[in-house]
């Protein structure tokens, strides 16, 4: 008979729970795919009276002793960065492979647990960090690991997009739809991490990093939440057949001189009604991978809860105990390409700007010289007059970020303009 491979828990939550009614629900099944029987080791809880459905003898508090134990695999599920970062990285460095959903830990500290995995020859996997349930991180990493990914972009958080999708179909204004959102429980008692993008944020520096074989921290990534969309701006997208969407975008940009960079940015954006990414509605994910032989992909599924990534983590645990009963380990991650971040402002977008003008001769030519004179390109311009004011709509080529931004600036201080109604970037349609 083949030796076990034995697992320790850490965290038994949302995820944690449900990770260990799969482990222990079909353990003879467990066996045959992995080639040997999976032995759940032991579960590392706070409180360990708080779990009385558990099986006792696997519960304990003592994280540490279980991950020092001669466990195979660790795998956490608690979350944020201490002290669960020095308790992986003594893992790994023990030669022990980890399974995680922590990305919060992932998108900050990578490098340090890549290079602990390494040294040891154990395997880092977190497929539940990302999109939940989605299988994304494996295809970027493995199945398009010859090819050359330009461009991933997506809706990452469901809660967000939960609260977007409410706006669009309610009209409701943003306070409304999370409190709604809070009430349904799609919103976590504090929704910050959600709402003002750092969620979606340290999922893009993981899907940057792994895409362009880089190193991209959170804080590389230019975040803006949605708090700031407002029931005129959903207004403003639909009279256009757009709708509001917060995306997480990751592209591999060229520079004058040929060399390359790395964009990562979380923002709200607007695409038509007819993009794919707009039909994702509710707590759903989805993401497009471009790359250059692949063309374009599309992952779509639930991003979130107990059960959906819980198969993510077990997908991780079943590929890591496969490997250490084969005596290897899986691909490693690269970094070799070391491509910078590229600056915000210094990335191309698009915007979508509507205002209320004075409707009077020589208005048009005003906000237009606004423009040019940033060196921004208009695409198109919309006029429609009401009694003494007119609503101009005018949609942007591409353009550094900063010359947008100025413009939009410069535009709100001209005479003429009465109010600066909605200001958005715009994604998903031809130049
Ligand atoms: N819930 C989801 O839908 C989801 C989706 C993707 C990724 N994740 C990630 O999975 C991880 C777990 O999420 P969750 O929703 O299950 O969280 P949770 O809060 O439901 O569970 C965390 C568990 O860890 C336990 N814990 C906290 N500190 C501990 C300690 N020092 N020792 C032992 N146990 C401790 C808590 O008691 C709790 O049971 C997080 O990193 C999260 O970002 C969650
Ligand atoms: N809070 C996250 C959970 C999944 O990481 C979301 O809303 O998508
Ligand atoms: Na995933």
């Amino acid at each position: 008979m083949t030796e076990p491979v034995k697992v320790a828990l850490l965290g038994c939550g949302t995820v944690g729970s449900e990770v260990t009614r799969m482990l222990l629900d079909d353990p003879g099944e467990l066996a045959a795919r992995v080639g040997a029987p999976v032995e759940l080791a032991g579960i590392a809880v706070r409180r360990p009276d708080k779990h009385p459905e558990l099986p006792q003898h696997l519960i304990t508090s003592d994280a540490t002793a279980l991950i020092d134990s001669d466990v195979d695999i660790v795998v956490e599920l608690i979350g944020g960065i201490d002290p669960v970062r020095g308790w992986l990285l003594s893992a790994l460095r023990k030669g022990k492979s980890v399974v995680t959903g922590n990305k919060a830990l992932l998108s900050e500290h990578a490098s340090e647990l890549a290079e602990a995995a390494d040294e040891s020859g154990a395997d880092l996997y977190y497929e539940a960090a990302v999109a939940g349930a989605i299988p994304l991180l494996r295809p970027v990493r493995e199945s398009l690991a010859g090819d050359r990914i330009t461009r991933v972009m997506g809706i990452v958080n469901g809660t967000t997009n939960f609260i977007l999708s409410a706006m669009d179909s309610t009209g409701a204004g943003y306070a409304e739809t999370l409190d709604e959102a809070t009430r349904l429980g799609y919103a976590e008692a504090d929704p910050t991490a959600d709402v003002d993008g750092y969620d979606a944020a340290s999922k893009a520096a993981i899907i940057a990093s792994l895409a362009f074989h880089s190193r991209v921290t959170a804080a590389d990534v230019h975040r803006e939440g949605i708090a700031g969309i407002s029931s005129s701006d959903i207004t403003a997208a639909k009279s256009l057949g757009r709708t509001v969407k917060l995306l997480s975008i990751c592209e591999r940009v060229t520079e004058e001189d040929g060399s390359e960079s790395v964009s990562a940015r979380v923002h709200p954006v607007m695409i038509p009604k007819s993009h794919q990414l707009a039909g994702v509605g509710g707590a759903f994910n989805a993401v497009y991978v471009e790359a250059e032989a692949a063309g374009q992909l599309m992952f779509y599924g639930q991003g979130a809860g107990g059960a959906p990534t819980a198969s993510a983590v077990l997908g991780d645990l079943v590929s890591a105990a496969r490997n250490k009963v084969a005596g290897g380990r899986g691909p490693r991650e690269s970094a070799h390409a070391a491509l910078p971040v590229r600056p915000m402002g210094q990335t191309p977008t698009r915007y979508h700007v509507s205002l209320d003008v004075a409707d009077k001769p020589g208005v048009l030519a005003q906000v237009a010289q606004v423009f040019a004179a940033h060196g921004v390109s208009i695409s198109t311009v919309r006029q429609r007059d009401r009694r003494s004011t007119a609503s101009l709509v005018v949609v942007t080529h591409q353009a550094p970020d900063a010359a947008l931004r100025s413009t939009v600036d410069e535009i709100d201080k001209l005479d003429v303009v009465r109010e600066v109604i909605s200001v958005m970037r715009v994604e998903g349609e031809a130049e």
